[in-house]
């Protein structure tokens, strides 16, 4: 948050007494004008008159907004007074592309629909390879199952899947959108995408034959959950195995990796590929909107959440269907020379690689859905108050599993913004132990109804012959302390989490 801000606002826009922002003018990124672009501008006095600097909000990178514009925008909503409601504006039929002309109280105005998939193909025909992705998907062994979850993926994945790489139809599952997403609930997760879960061979009763490969999408296309037959890749992993392959398999990255970024939460992989290639690597708040900066300033090329987010610096948001072609440019580089003969490297060998030369992250998080939202604060207030005391931390530790390690520090976690100095505060409570296990929970932004609480628990293993483990008996003896830690059936009455992923 900014503080200290001295100037006042212009225009009367987004100005409060604590922070002054002044649109200087709407340009493109090239300088031209542009519409609806602004650049907002805040001078910050930290530390008196002699450290004054400027801060740049570059709105129009089409990115989330920054935490400073929002907490503006905040401030500027509590004075609205009236708003007004346009009556009888004219029906557009978005279906039809082109232009349609209207006369409104002001002269004419004009609509522009536009095919947004065929500006997508463009700009993913420009990032990878596709002639290889081809060949991958003609190869007869290679199959592939892609569950839109009726949301607006599916439109993109016939154009892309289907059209240009030569996808069968029956590749695609749930790819017709629908404004209710079909009764179901459009989460790229185990728990949610039942039919593509069933179908890669990982539900109660699996199909026989699964597919080679199989990805699905949120109901806005942002995120995307990667299966292997009868295999999960958790997105921690995901984003680090991108990461790593990156710069023999996609033709964008070909000249090297500016950098690579994680949310906080998102277990350690990213680090560990980040130290071996010796890259630039970034922990930020959860939110995709801490990427952005990072990316402007060209500090990040790849980046990850573990909530099911993997992108690049082609745009501003996480993209769900990049993060398929990045996968399915891994599968085809790995597997150039036996497409014709010879067994296939499969997703699964992808991982197994990777944890044999990196080390797993074993990882999983529990959520704690619409608890009361009094009793999550006494939760994490509780755990902020045993922060202060870690001898007393440990004792209890090894009360109840004398097998996991001591905790050799904890803290509530922060950021300072390298690129524009903004400090955000109290992003997740961390418990970092001394094997490099971590414990970490925070209050989910997200959810709808009273508090989300969510526990994340990591460990790391390095030595290659443990690291084939079932994931949730691996981390059993963390989580049994997570839950005594946090005295979490106590505070919240719930003896089990809603959701496992
Ligand atoms: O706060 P949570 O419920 O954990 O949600 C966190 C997520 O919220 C949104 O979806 C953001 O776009 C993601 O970048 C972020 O990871």
């Amino acid at each position: 948050m900014v503080q200290d801000v001295s100037g006042v606002g212009q225009n009367g826009l987004l100005s409060t007494p604590a922070v002054s922002a002044v649109v200087r003018e709407r340009v493109g990124a090239d300088g031209s004008k542009a519409n609806g672009a602004f650049i907002l501008t805040a001078s910050h006095n930290p530390g008196g008159p002699n450290e004054d600097f400027g801060i740049k909000y570059n709105m129009e990178n089409g990115g989330p907004a920054p935490e400073g514009v929002t907490d503006k925008i905040f401030e500027n909503t509590k004075t609205i007074k009236e708003y007004f409601i346009a009556e009888g504006l004219p029906d557009v039929d978005i279906s039809a592309i082109g232009v349609s002309s209207f006369s409104g109280p002001d002269g004419q105005f004009d609509v522009d629909v536009f095919d947004a998939a065929s500006d997508y193909v463009k700009l993913m025909k420009s990032i990878f390879d596709f002639q290889a992705i081809q060949k991958l998907i003609a190869c007869p062994q290679f199959s592939f199952c892609y569950d839109a979850l009726h949301g607006v993926a599916g439109a993109y994945a016939s154009r892309i899947f289907v059209e240009e790489l030569g996808a069968k139809e029956s590749s695609l599952l749930n790819c017709v959108p629908k404004e209710d997403f079909g009764g179901g609930h459009p989460d790229p997760n185990l728990t949610y995408a039942k039919e593509l879960v069933a179908r890669m061979g990982l539900g109660k009763t699996p199909d026989s034959n699964p597919p080679e490969f199989g990805a699905a999408a949120d109901g806005d296309a942002d995120r995307n959950m990667v299966l292997g037959k009868r295999f999960f890749v958790t997105p921690s992993d995901s984003v680090a195995i991108i990461a790593a392959n990156a710069v023999q398999s996609i033709p964008y990255f070909s000249s090297g990796l500016k950098g690579v970024a994680r949310s906080m939460p998102t277990s350690a992989a990213l680090d560990v590929v980040a130290k071996s290639l010796n890259l630039k690597f970034f922990e930020v708040p959860t939110g995709w909107k801490f990427f952005g900066n990072l990316m402007d300033a060209g500090l990040c090329s790849v980046c990850g959440e573990e909530s099911f987010g993997t992108g690049s610096d082609h745009i501003r948001e996480k993209d769900g269907i990049w993060a398929v072609l990045a996968w399915m440019s891994i599968l085809a580089y790995k597997n150039k020379d036996n497409l014709t003969s010879g067994k296939l490297v499969t997703v699964e060998d992808i991982v197994k690689q990777h944890w044999a030369k990196f080390g797993r992250h074993y990882y999983t998080r529990y959520d704690y859905e619409n608890v009361d939202a009094g009793a999550a604060k006494e939760l994490m207030a509780h755990l902020v108050k045993l922060q202060s005391s870690l001898g007393e931390v440990n004792k209890l530790i090894k009360g109840v599993r004398s097998d996991v390690a001591n905790v050799a520090s904890a803290d509530e976690f922060e950021y300072k913004d390298p690129v524009d100095g903004s400090v955000s505060k109290n992003q997740g409570i961390r418990y970092l132990f001394e094997d490099g296990s971590r414990l970490v929970f925070r209050l989910s932004g997200t959810g709808s109804e009273g508090a989300t609480i969510r526990l994340y628990i990591e460990q790391y293993e390095k030595d290659s012959s443990k690291t084939g483990r079932d994931s949730q008996e691996a981390l059993s003896p963390l989580v049994e302390v997570a839950l005594k830690l946090s005295k979490m059936q106590e505070f919240t009455g719930r003896d089990a989490p809603t959701v496992i992923t």
